[in-house]
Parts: structure tokens; C-alpha cells; sequence
């Protein structure tokens, strides 16, 4: 209950309490009411207000046409009757309560909302669509089928097997009002039911609304532009700008105006605002903020109350009271956010869901493709060595032959030639100009007297510089390319190293003397020969989930809040968290599946040995596909548009994956950068993969169980953040 409004003096408030005079003289309860309710959209110098200062009264069983040209605020209206849109000024209550008040079902089973846009699952066949609904009103099977045989002949459906995408427009409209209808709610919010109905049609569906308004007393609002047809209705409101103008039955204001049509009578009433606005000393009503004008006295257009008969119980309430309180509605808001999910809501989200998949199954087979074909794309190109690399010979000793005891052609043999591919030149300056064009990556330069130089130095113990210089192959390299220049050196070091050890063998001379001072043993992690696919791999498996995680979440949420989906199952009574469990829990079979193809190729495939528990390493990647998703959601509660969600998704793609240490050890950032490092939803993660695949640790280490808290922790604050925006950006 309205904490507000049970807090007022003087005022009888309440579906039961709140009683009205109808012309009739009949006392009748209120199913909605709506008191000097004021709505803004934007901020600051953007904002404009849609509504001002509206009053509405709709007594329970009545059918009440909201009329007014578009763009008037008839839907911001109903959307703050659902809950959707929070007033900055004003109280609604609907069927006794605030909308979305805890335990409230408005949100909820109670209320059948029609939004303007159809805003139906396009793959969903008819029945489906109407099985999602039912679903989420937690109705059985027979009653859902039960419903579905009735609407599906009164609206002149087509098969129910049909699919939405093969219905025409007034089809798809119609199948949009028996979602409406299916769980037969006590109140029906019903934007432009009729438009692209035919006639006979149109009569059909209002004889329904009069019928169920009368047996079970169901209040419905109907927006419509054909003014007439609201005849029909108990009351109308007639809206213009924002205004409320009148609020009457049809016969009283036709008999008012003396007018025989509410067009005319419409008409009328927006001359009479026309005038009273020209008068007004400000004229400049639509740039108010009501919210800066709280003190202000009662604007002087206060037409409910001029054109109603006499007083009403409404206007003892002190509209001073219902202003804004931020206190008291982020009160409300978070204790109104802490709902239990509720089962039902999750099952029948993941039946949608799950009805998705089996319509797009190609696409569930690409998404099992992606990340097998980028682990294997990064095993198959990263971090290997370069190999065959195309390099020149100047050697002086061979260009007129090889004498007898050549030493050069000894080393040269050493020197694996699919690591380095030699090319003999006769002149150095020819040598030196194919380097310069590109075609070789250096020239390695061996004198006249190399062999000589060589047992001079080894054998004789002579080191005099020109010895020195004379035994030394001399390479003269083209640098540009670091992992290239490295190789090229470290080759060549290994060779000449074993060459030498050849030599002093031959001259009965230990070889250990060739070796540096060094001894490396047995490593503590990992193997000897080390490579950069070791390193790197972990943190890529990581990121390829990750990131993947995020732009298919993304994709998907954009899309249905971009259609009214989201809307739709919102005020049906899914919460964010429902809507997101229900995902995590379909897509969990999905990652599940991808992590385990992935771990297969890079394991048994490429050979990325996973030292530690598999499990652990799967689990670590699942959790961070969930991290993923939560961001994906918080980028979808940013963004309008798929264009927008691709812009951030693919901006925040390459800062994260370079700042995480994913490419390139931390160690080597700035310290500023590396400090910044620790921020990122990757780093902590990825060194916690590392560890488990590379030095086999389980959770009892720290950098473990801290990658999985840190996962956990940016999981949770994305989460929180996309449900706080979902809830600002309403
Ligand atoms: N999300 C929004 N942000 C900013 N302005 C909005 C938003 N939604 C509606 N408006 C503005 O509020 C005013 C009322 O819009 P609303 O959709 O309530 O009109 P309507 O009477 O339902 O029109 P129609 O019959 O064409 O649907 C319009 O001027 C519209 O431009």
C-alpha cells in the first residue's frame, strides 16, 4: 500500500476506500487513480514534460477511452500505470496499490497491457507466443490451451501453428491483444487495440471488452485515436499536450457541449485550452519543471475539476503532499527490487529462450564454431618460432672453394637450415644491398681466415683483437622485426656454441669449457624449452568466452528492449533478475559446450598442456563467460541501438585485452599501467588461469581462489549496475 497516501489526512484512499459520486449516484470503487500526476522525460535543459498535472478516475468494471492527437501523453500515461515510468510529481494507484509496490501483481498477472508496437517474438509461431505469456502468469497447460481456443476464434486468428513473421500487420496486432487477454486480468491497458482492424471486427472486440467488463468486471483503458468508437465507453479523458481536459461519460459531455459527436466536443475543449493558454500570464507551460514548482499555486487549467460535476472526493487531497520525495521512492524502489525470483518466471523465460535456439539453429552451430576456431587460429599462428628465415652468407673462406679443413662449412652445417635458410653471395656489397631491399633479414659475414683464426684462439689460447675478430662469425642484421632478430641471433649463438664444443672434443679438449657459467636445472613450473603459446593461451581461452559472452548478451537484450519485448515481459512481472538467471542458465549448456570444445583443441590438438585440475580451468572460464554476460547486459541497459552495443562492445574489447596482461606479461607495463592493470574485469582472472594450466595449483592458493572471487565480484557490480540503469532509464 501507498505509504504516501495512507499517511494523508483527510483523504479516503485505497481500491475499496476511495469511493466516487457517479452521475448514476451509484457509490463505486476506484480500480485506478491517478492525482496531479506530472511527468518529465530528460534532464536539465533537455527535459520536457509530458504530462501535467493529470488527473484520472477509473472506477472498477468500466471501460475508459483515453482520447487525445499523438504525442498528447496517452501512452507515458499508461506506462506509469504499469509501473514502467516513475512520475516526478504526482501518486498513481492501480487496483489499491502503487504500481510495482512489493507483492503487488501490477507489474504482474493483474494487468493486460497492449503496448502501440506489436512487440512479439517475430520466430514464435502464434501458440508460442501465447504459451510465454501463460507461462509467465504461471497458468496450467489446460487453462492456457483452453484461452487459446477461445482467442484464437474471437480475434479470427489463423492457425495457431502459424508463425509471427507470416501474419500481416492487423494479425500480428491481434495476436499482440490476446496476449493481453489470455490470463483475463483485472485490469487491461489497451494502446490502439483497433488500429488495422476491419470494422465488424472492431464491433467484435468491444462487445468482448463490454461483455468481461460487466461479468467479471474488468477495468479497461483503451487508448484510440477514432474518437467516436469511444462512445462506447463508460468514461472518456480527453487529453491534449499533456492536459487532462475532461474526464466524463460520453452522453454528459455530448449534452454539455451540445454536440452530437466527441470529435466535436474534442474540438471544442482544445479551443477552450487554446484560449486559457494564450491568457495564462507564463505561456510557457511545457518548459516547466514541476518538480522546481512544488510551491507553486494551482495552475488555474484545472479542467477535471471545472468540468465534472461538482465536487469529488479527489480534490480534498492536498496535492502539495504528493510531491516528489526521493527519500521515500529510492526507499521504496529498493525495497521493491529485493524480489524473490520466482520459478515460473525463469521457466517460462528459458522456454523463450530455449524457442529462440530451435528456430535459429544455425546459429547455435556458428557459436559453437567461434571459439574452436579462434583458439585454433591463435594456437596455429601465435607464438611460435619463426621459421626458414631467409638470411645471406658472405663467407670468405669458400668463395674460391673450400680448402681442406674448412672450419666455416662445419659451422654452417650446424645452423638448422629450417630455422635459417642461407643464401652464399661472392661479394659483401651485394650481400648487404639485397638486405637493404628487403629480401633478406641480415647477412652473416665469415673472413678469409676464420679456420686459422679458430684453432689459433681455441687451441693456441690466442686472444689478440685481430684473432678475436677473425674467429667471430659478424652479422650484420635487419632489426625491425624483434621476434625475427632474436631468433636469428639465438640460432646462430646455439650452433656456434655447439661447433666450438665439436672443436675442442677434436683437440681432446673438455667441450664443457665452451659452456657459459650458467647451469639451468630442472625447472621448478613448466619445461625447459619454454614457448609464447604456454603463456598466452590460458588468458586467450579466458578472453575468447569472455568477450564472446559479451556482445551475443548484448545483442540479444538490445534487440528485445529495441522491440518492446523487454517491456512487454516487464510488465508481465519478469524482473531483471529472472530475465537474467533464465539466460545464465540456457546459455550455460551453450558455453558449456563451446569451453569444453575449446579446451579439447588447444589441449589435445595444439598441445597446451593444462597441468592443473581441468575442472578448475572450466570452471574459472565458465564463471568469467557469466562476468561477461553480466557486462553484456549492462551494455545493452546503455544502449538503444545494435550499432551503439557494437561500438562499445568492440571499444572496450581491445583496452581490456591489452591492460590485462593477456598478450604481454604485466611486468612489462609502466607502473602506472600495471598499477591500472588490477582494474580490469581480466587480469586477476587470466593470472589464476595461468596458474592452474601451467603450475598446476588448485584453490588452496591465493592468486586462485582470488581469480574466481575477483570474477565473482566484477560479475556482481556489472549486474547491480545494468539493474540500476535498466531502472533510471525507464
Ligand atoms: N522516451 C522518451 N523520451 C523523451 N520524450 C518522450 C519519450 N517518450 C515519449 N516522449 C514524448 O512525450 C510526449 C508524449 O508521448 P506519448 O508517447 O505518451 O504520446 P501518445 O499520446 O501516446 O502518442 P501516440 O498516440 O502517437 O502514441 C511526446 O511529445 C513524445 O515525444
Amino acid at each position: 500500500m501507498s505509504d504516501e497516501i495512507n499517511s494523508l489526512p483527510n483523504t479516503t484512499h485505497g481500491n475499496q476506500a476511495l469511493l466516487i459520486n457517479q452521475s448514476e449516484n451509484e457509490a463505486t470503487d476506484l480500480a485506478v487513480c491517478v492525482e496531479g500526476a506530472w511527468k518529465n522525460y530528460g534532464y536539465w535543459w533537455k527535459s520536457m514534460t509530458a504530462l501535467h498535472d493529470v488527473t484520472l478516475h477509473v472506477p472498477t468494471g468500466f471501460i475508459y477511452g483515453l482520447l487525445g492527437p499523438s504525442g498528447c501523453g496517452k501512452t507515458t500515461l499508461l506506462r506509469c500505470l504499469v509501473g514502467r515510468l516513475q512520475l516526478n510529481r504526482g501518486e498513481v494507484t492501480v487496483l489499491g496499490q502503487r504500481p510495482g509496490a512489493r507483492g503487488h501483481q501490477v507489474p504482474g498477472r493483474d494487468v493486460g497491457f497492449m503496448p502501440q508496437e506489436t512487440a512479439l517474438y517475430k520466430d514464435f509461431s502464434i501458440s508460442e507466443m501465447l504459451h510465454y505469456f501463460g507461462h509467465l502468469h504461471n497458468m496450467n497447460r489446460k487453462d492456457i490451451l483452453s484461452r487459446e481456443k477461445f482467442l484464437l476464434s474471437f480475434l479470427d486468428l489463423p492457425s495457431r501453428t502459424k508463425k509471427i513473421t507470416q501474419l500481416s500487420g492487423g494479425q500480428q496486432r491481434r495476436v499482440s491483444l490476446a496476449c493481453a487477454l489470455l490470463q483475463q486480468p483485472q485490469l487491461l491497458l489497451l494502446d490502439e487495440p483497433t488500429v488495422g482492424v476491419d470494422p465488424l471486427l472492431r464491433e467484435k472486440i468491444w462487445s468482448h471488452l463490454i461483455h468481461i467488463s460487466k461479468t467479471s468486471r474488468t477495468t479497461i483503458i483503451i487508448t484510440t485515436h477514432y474518437i467516436e468508437e469511444a462512445r462506447k465507453a463508460n468514461r472518456v479523458g480527453l487529453m491534449r499536450s499533456g492536459r487532462m481536459l475532461a474526464e466524463d461519460e460520453p452522453t454528459r459531455l455530448l449534452a454539455k457541449y451540445n454536440q452530437t459527436s466527441l470529435e466535436n466536443v474534442f474540438l471544442n475543449l482544445c479551443r477552450e485550452d487554446q484560449n486559457r493558454v494564450q491568457q495564462s500570464p507564463k505561456n510557457s507551460i511545457d518548459k516547466t519543471d514541476p518538480t522546481d514548482n512544488q510551491d507553486a499555486p494551482e495552475t488555474p487549467h484545472s479542467p477535471v475539476l471545472d468540468l465534472t460535476t461538482g465536487e469529488t472526493p479527489y480534490s480534498q487531497i492536498r496535492r502539495k503532499e504528493l510531491v516528489k520525495n526521493p527519500v521515500l521512492r529510492a526507499r521504496r524502489a529498493a525495497v521493491d527490487c529485493c524480489i524473490c525470483p520466482q520459478m515460473h518466471k525463469i521457466y517460462a523465460s528459458m522456454v523463450k529462450d530455449l524457442t529462440m535456439i530451435k528456430r535459429s539453429i544455425g546459429f547455435l552451430i556458428f557459436q559453437f564454431f567461434i571459439p574452436v576456431v579462434q583458439i585454433s587460429l591463435f594456437c596455429l599462428c601465435i607464438g611460435r618460432d619463426p621459421q626458414h628465415i631467409p638470411m645471406a652468407l658472405y663467407n670468405s673462406e669458400a668463395v674460391h672453394g673450400f680448402p681442406t679443413g674448412n672450419l666455416s662449412l662445419h659451422l654452417l652445417n650446424k645452423i638448422n637450415p629450417n630455422q635459417i635458410h642461407f643464401q652464399s653471395f661472392n661479394e659483401l656489397n651485394k650481400a648487404v644491398d639485397a638486405v637493404k631491399e628487403g629480401h633478406y633479414w641480415g647477412v652473416a659475414v665469415i673472413r678469409y681466415n676464420f679456420s686459422q683464426a679458430i684453432k689459433h684462439k681455441l687451441i693456441s689460447m690466442k686472444t689478440d683483437p685481430a684473432t678475436l675478430n677473425a674467429s667471430s662469425i659478424h652479422l650484420h642484421l635487419d632489426m625491425t622485426n624483434q621476434q625475427v632478430s632474436f631468433v636469428m641471433q639465438n640460432v646462430i649463438l646455439t650452433s656456434t656454441q655447439l661447433f666450438l664444443k665439436d672443436i675442442l672434443a677434436e683437440h681432446k679438449v673438455d667441450p664443457a669449457l665452451a659452456d657459459p657459467p650458467v647451469i639451468i636445472e630442472n625447472p621448478i613450473y613448466g619445461a625447459k624449452v619454454q614457448n609464447f603459446l604456454n603463456f598466452a593461451a590460458p588468458g586467450m581461452m579466458i578472453s575468447i568466452i569472455f568477450f564472446l559472452a559479451i556482445g551475443l548478451t548484448a545483442l540479444i537484450f538490445v534487440v528485445e528492449k529495441k522491440e518492446g519485448l523487454l517491456e512487454r515481459s516487464w510488465i508481465a512481472g519478469v524482473t531483471t533478475v529472472e530475465v537474467m538467471l533464465a539466460h545464465i542458465i540456457v546459455k550455460f549448456f551453450i558455453q558449456f559446450i563451446q569451453i569444453i570444445l575449446m579446451i579439447v583443441f588447444a589441449d589435445v590438438i595444439f598441445q597446451v598442456k593444462i597441468e592443473g585440475p581441468v575442472i578448475l580451468a572450466m570452471a574459472l572460464i565458465f564463471i568469467q563467460g557469466i562476468c561477461g554476460m553480466s557486462y553484456g547486459l549492462l551494455i545493452s541497459a546503455m544502449c538503444e541501438q545494435e550499432v551503439e552495443v557494437m561500438e562499445v562492445a568492440l571499444g572496450s574489447v581491445f583496452p581490456i585485452l591489452l591492460s590485462s596482461g593477456v598478450i604481454w606479461p604485466a611486468e612489462g607495463m609502466p607502473p602506472i599501467m600495471r598499477f591500472l592493470s588490477n582494474f580490469t574485469p581480466l587480469t586477476h582472472v587470466v593470472e589464476a588461469m595461468r596458474c592452474i594450466v601451467s603450475r598446476a595449483w588448485t584453490l588452496v592458493y591465493f592468486k586462485v581462489w582470488f581469480g574466481f572471487v575477483i570474477s565473482g565480484a566484477w560479475t556482481c557490480g556489472f549486474f547491480a549496475l545494468a539493474a540500476i540503469l535498466f531502472a533510471l532509464r525507464k
